[in-house]
C-alpha cells in the first residue's frame, strides 16, 4: 500500500513556514519594483517633454508620419523644450540630449557605454559585433579590431582607394548629360573597397554581388526603422507576422551569403598559405610597442587631426605606437590569423558577426557622405569651385593617381567633407542604456537608471549656441580658429570617447580619395536646392527624394572666378 502523500510532520512544516515565506518574498520584490517604478516616473517626468497619453505615453506621436516627417517633428519639439527632452515609449523613458555639455557626460564616460535596447534589432544581422556588443566581449574585439585601423595600415590602401575611384570615374561617363542618383554609385564603390581593404578579397576574386549587397543593406536599414518608430513591430511575436519578416529573411541570405564567401575565400587563402610555410605575423607582433619608430606623432596632422583632438581616442593612442612598415595585416586576416593560432579567443562565428558589422558600418555611412558632398557641391558652384582649384594646385591637369602627402594638401575638401558631416550626420542619433543613474550638466538633471539616452547628433550639430549660422552651408565652420574655439562635443558624427568610430581615419582617407577624384573629372550640377532635400533617418540619414545629380566633364584648367 502506498503511503498517504498528503499528511505527515514534513509537509505542514512546508506549508507553515516555505509557503508564507514566499508570499512574503513575492510581496517584498513587487513592492521593491513598485518603488522603483515609481521612482523612475517621478525623476522622468521633472524632464521637460510634451504632453502624454494613458498607456501609450508619447508613443502614438509616430502614427502615420513618414521618417523626414519625424526628423521634423524632432527638431520642432526640440526648439520649443531646450536641450534635454524626455519622451515616454509607453513605460520606457527616453531622454534625448543636444548639448554639448550632457553629451560629454555620457560619451565620454567608461560606464555608460552600453548600447540601448533598440540595437537588438540588429542581432539577426551583425550578432554581437562590435557596434552591438558590450562588456568583456566589446573590449576584447574592440583591443582586436582598432589597430587594424592604423595609420599606416590605411596608407598601405592608398591605391586600392585610387583604383576603385578611377573605375567610378569611367562609369559616370555613361551618366553625363542625364540626371541620376549618385548614390547607387557611391553605395557599390564603398562595398568594392571595403571587400578589397578591409577585408583583402582581391578584385579579380569579386562578382557583381556588391550592388545587390548594398541594396539589401538599404532595405534592411529600413525594416530596422520600421521597428524602431512603430511600437507594434517591437514584438517579435507581431514582427513575425508581418511581411516584414519574410522580406527581412530574404535580405539576410543575400547579406549573409555575401559574408559568408568573404570569409571562406579569405579562410582557404590562409591554409593554403600556410602549407607553403607562409604565416603572417601574430596580432602580438602587430601591437607591439614599438617607441622607436613613433614617427607619426609629430607628422602627417590633418584639419581632423585637430578637430578631433579635444575627444583623443584608442585611434590616436595607436597611431602613435606605430607598428612598422613590414608588420601590417588589414582587418580580415587578422581576425583569421588570430582566431588560428590562437592569440585572441574569436570564433567563427564572431568573426562573422565582426565582418558583418564592419560591412555595413564601413559602406553605409561612407556612400551616404559621398552623396550629400556631391550634390551640395552641385548647388554651391563657389564652394566647389574652391575645392576644384585647391586640386588645380595640387595636381595641375595631370592624370596621376592621389598619394598621402596629396591628401594633407587637400584642406579646403576636408573642410567641405566635415561640414558636410556636420548638416547631415549619416548616423542622426546615438542611443545609450543607462545602468546608473546620471547627473547631466543642464539643470543638473538626474537621468534614472534604466533610461534610453538619444545624442541627438542631427540636432546639436545644428544649434545656434555652436554654430552662427546652424543651417547654411559653410565650410569655413572648420577653419582652425573657428573649430578651436567651440566645445569638442559640439561636432560628433564619429561619435566619440571609449566606443568611437573606429572606421573614423579609414572614412576620411578614402572619401578625400573618392571625392578629389571625381571632383578633378568632373563639375557637378544639382538642380534641387537644399531646402527641397527630403530627408529620411532610417538609421542611415539619406534623401528620400533620392540623390540627383548631372555631371560635366572638366577641361582640367584653373578657375579664374575664385
Ligand atoms: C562617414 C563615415 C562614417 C561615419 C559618419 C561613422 C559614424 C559612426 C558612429 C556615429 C558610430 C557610433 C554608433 C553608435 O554608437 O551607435 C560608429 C561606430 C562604428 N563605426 Fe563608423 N562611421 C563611418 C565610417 C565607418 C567605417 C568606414 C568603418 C569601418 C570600416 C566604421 C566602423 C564602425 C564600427 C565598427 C563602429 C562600432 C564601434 C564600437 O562600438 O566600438 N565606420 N560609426
Amino acid at each position: 500500500m502506498l503511503p498517504d502523500i498528503d499528511s505527515g510532520p514534513d509537509l505542514d512544516l512546508t506549508r507553515l513556514i516555505f509557503y508564507p515565506l514566499l508570499l512574503l518574498a513575492s510581496t517584498l520584490w513587487i513592492f521593491h519594483r513598485w518603488q522603483e517604478q515609481s521612482r523612475f516616473h517621478k525623476m522622468g517626468n521633472l524632464l521637460p517633454g510634451p504632453e502624454t497619453v494613458p498607456f501609450f505615453g508619447n508613443a502614438l506621436i509616430a502614427l502615420g508620419k513618414t521618417n523626414g516627417d519625424l526628423v521634423k517633428y524632432s527638431l520642432k519639439v526640440a526648439a520649443k523644450y531646450g536641450s534635454v527632452v524626455r519622451a515616454w515609449i509607453g513605460s520606457k523613458l527616453v531622454v534625448f540630449l543636444i548639448d554639448a555639455q550632457d553629451i560629454e557626460v555620457i560619451l565620454n564616460s567608461q560606464v555608460h557605454i552600453d548600447k540601448a535596447p533598440e540595437y537588438q534589432y540588429f542581432k539577426p544581422w551583425l550578432g554581437e559585433g562590435l557596434l552591438i556588443s558590450s562588456g568583456n566581449k566589446w573590449r576584447t574585439h574592440r583591443k582586436m579590431i582598432a589597430p587594424t585601423f592604423h595609420i599606416n595600415i590605411l596608407k598601405s590602401f592608398i591605391s586600392v582607394f585610387n583604383q576603385n575611384s578611377k573605375k567610378v570615374v569611367e562609369k559616370l561617363r555613361s551618366e553625363v548629360g542625364k540626371t541620376f542618383d549618385v548614390h547607387d554609385y557611391m553605395s557599390t564603390a564603398t562595398v568594392d573597397i571595403l571587400l578589397e581593404t578591409a577585408m583583402g578579397i582581391t578584385r579579380k576574386a569579386q562578382n557583381e554581388s556588391g550592388f545587390d549587397y548594398a541594396m539589401a543593406v538599404m532595405k534592411m536599414c529600413d525594416i530596422l526603422h520600421q521597428r524602431h518608430y512603430k511600437f507594434w513591430l517591437r514584438f517579435d511575436a507581431i514582427f513575425k507576422l508581418t511581411s516584414f519578416f519574410k522580406e527581412q529573411k530574404k535580405l539576410l541570405g543575400i547579406i549573409h551569403g555575401l559574408t559568408n564567401k568573404v570569409i571562406k575565400n579569405k579562410k582557404e587563402t590562409y591554409l593554403a598559405n600556410k602549407s607553403k610555410g607562409f604565416i603572417p605575423p601574430s596580432l602580438d607582433e602587430l601591437t607591439r610597442d614599438t617607441a622607436d619608430e613613433n614617427i607619426l606623432a609629430n607628422q602627417a596632422k590633418t584639419l581632423s587631426d585637430t578637430v578631433f583632438k579635444g575627444y583623443r581616442d584608442d585611434l590616436d593612442f595607436n597611431d602613435e605606437q606605430d607598428v612598422g612598415e613590414k608588420k601590417r595585416l588589414a582587418f580580415l586576416d587578422l581576425m583569421i590569423e588570430s582566431a588560428q593560432n590562437g592569440t585572441n579567443q574569436i570564433t567563427d562565428e564572431e568573426i562573422k558577426e565582426e565582418v558583418d558589422t564592419i560591412m555595413f558600418e564601413g559602406h553605409d555611412t561612407t556612400a551616404a557622405g559621398s552623396s550629400f558632398v556631391l550634390c551640395l557641391l552641385g548647388i554651391y558652384h563657389d564652394i566647389q569651385d574652391k575645392v576644384y582649384n585647391e586640386l588645380y594646385n595640387i595636381f595641375g591637369d595631370s592624370d596621376r593617381p592621389v598619394n598621402f602627402a596629396d591628401t594633407l594638401e587637400m584642406k579646403y575638401l576636408e573642410r567641405v567633407i566635415l561640414e558636410t558631416l556636420r548638416l547631415y550626420p549619416p548616423v542622426p542619433i546615438i542611443a545609450r542604456n543607462l545602468n546608473s543613474d546620471v547627473k547631466i550638466e543642464t539643470n543638473d538633471y538626474v537621468l534614472p537608471k534604466g533610461t534610453t539616452v538619444v545624442i541627438a547628433t542631427y540636432a546639436l550639430h545644428r544649434s545656434p549656441k555652436y554654430y552662427k549660422n546652424p543651417d547654411t552651408f559653410d565650410p569655413d565652420n572648420f577653419l582652425p580658429e573657428n573649430a578651436s574655439s567651440r566645445h569638442y562635443y559640439s561636432y560628433v558624427p564619429f561619435s566619440a570617447g571609449p566606443r568611437s568610430c573606429v572606421g573614423r581615419k579609414y572614412a576620411l582617407l578614402k572619401l578625400k580619395i573618392l571625392l578629389s577624384t571625381i571632383l578633378r573629372n568632373y563639375k557637378c550640377i544639382s538642380d534641387v536646392p537644399e531646402s527641397e532635400f527630403k530627408l529620411t533617418a532610417d538609421i542611415i540619414l539619406k534623401r528620400l527624394d533620392g540623390f540627383k545629380l548631372r555631371i560635366v566633364p572638366r577641361e582640367r584648367i584653373p578657375l579664374t572666378t575664385v
